[in-house]
């Protein structure tokens, strides 16, 4: 019986093979068997800074609910180097080291945005660039209460070790109205936030 005729093998990484380290990320090979059984390489980005946690990263869906205004979904806009580009994300962040997802998100909302809330769901481990990068994240929902003293004079301008950090409201009965009017003025939406407006236009029956 030849290969083909029994059915694709199952791939697999054989060997990882680091070729350079920075302070945050590395370059790696791996080696790997294709479904025929063929050794191929890939090129893979990993982060440094992953500790013993099942994740790299968490992402945060945070909604603020205020009296007399629309429940509105925290998002951040930052400089991003890698993109030599400003950027439209959730508030999101690594996990450090022996932290939870839980205490990563809720203090990535709070040093990101200056908003505290509670945790009303934890998603499922999910990749952020398959076909580039190692690193995995969860996305963490948060409820925000506007109305709490905690959260009423919360600074618009936020982030903890030279990082700057615009915090924006986006009702989410316009958020896909507002995500075209970043992308027009040039910034680039993260792929997290889009796909979050998408499901929710498609879920109100509203494409746009
Ligand atoms: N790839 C990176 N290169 C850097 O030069 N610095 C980096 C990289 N990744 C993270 N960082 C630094 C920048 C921040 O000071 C810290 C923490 O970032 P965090 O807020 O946890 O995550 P992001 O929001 O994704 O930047 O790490």
């Amino acid at each position: 019986m030849t290969s083909s005729e029994s059915g694709p093998k199952e791939c697999k990484v054989i060997q990882e093979e680091e070729l350079t380290r920075g302070k945050w990320l590395y370059l790696s090979n791996h080696h790997w068997t294709d479904h025929t059984g063929k050794e191929r390489i890939w090129e893979v980005v990993g982060r440094t800074t992953k500790g013993p946690q099942d994740q790299d990263c968490v992402a945060v869906v945070a909604i603020v609910s205020r009296s007399g205004h629309p429940d509105a979904m925290v998002l951040i806009k930052q400089f991003r180097p890698p993109l030599k580009s400003y950027t439209i994300e959730m508030p999101a962040g690594l996990v450090d080291n022996g932290e939870t997802i839980e205490t990563a998100a809720l203090r990535e909302l709070k040093e990101e945005t200056g908003y505290s809330g509670s945790i009303t769901g934890i998603g499922r481990n999910v990749s952020l660039d398959p076909g580039m990068s190692s690193a995995t994240m969860k996305i963490v929902t948060v409820k925000v209460n506007g109305d709490d003293a905690v959260n009423k004079d919360v600074s618009r301008v936020c982030g903890v070790q030279g990082e700057h950090i615009e915090v924006i409201l986006v009702p989410l009965n316009s958020i896909q109205k507002c995500l075209m009017d970043f992308a027009a003025d040039g910034l680039i939406i993260d792929s997290r936030v889009e796909a979050f407006a998408l499901g929710f236009a498609l879920t109100s029956e509203k494409i746009i």
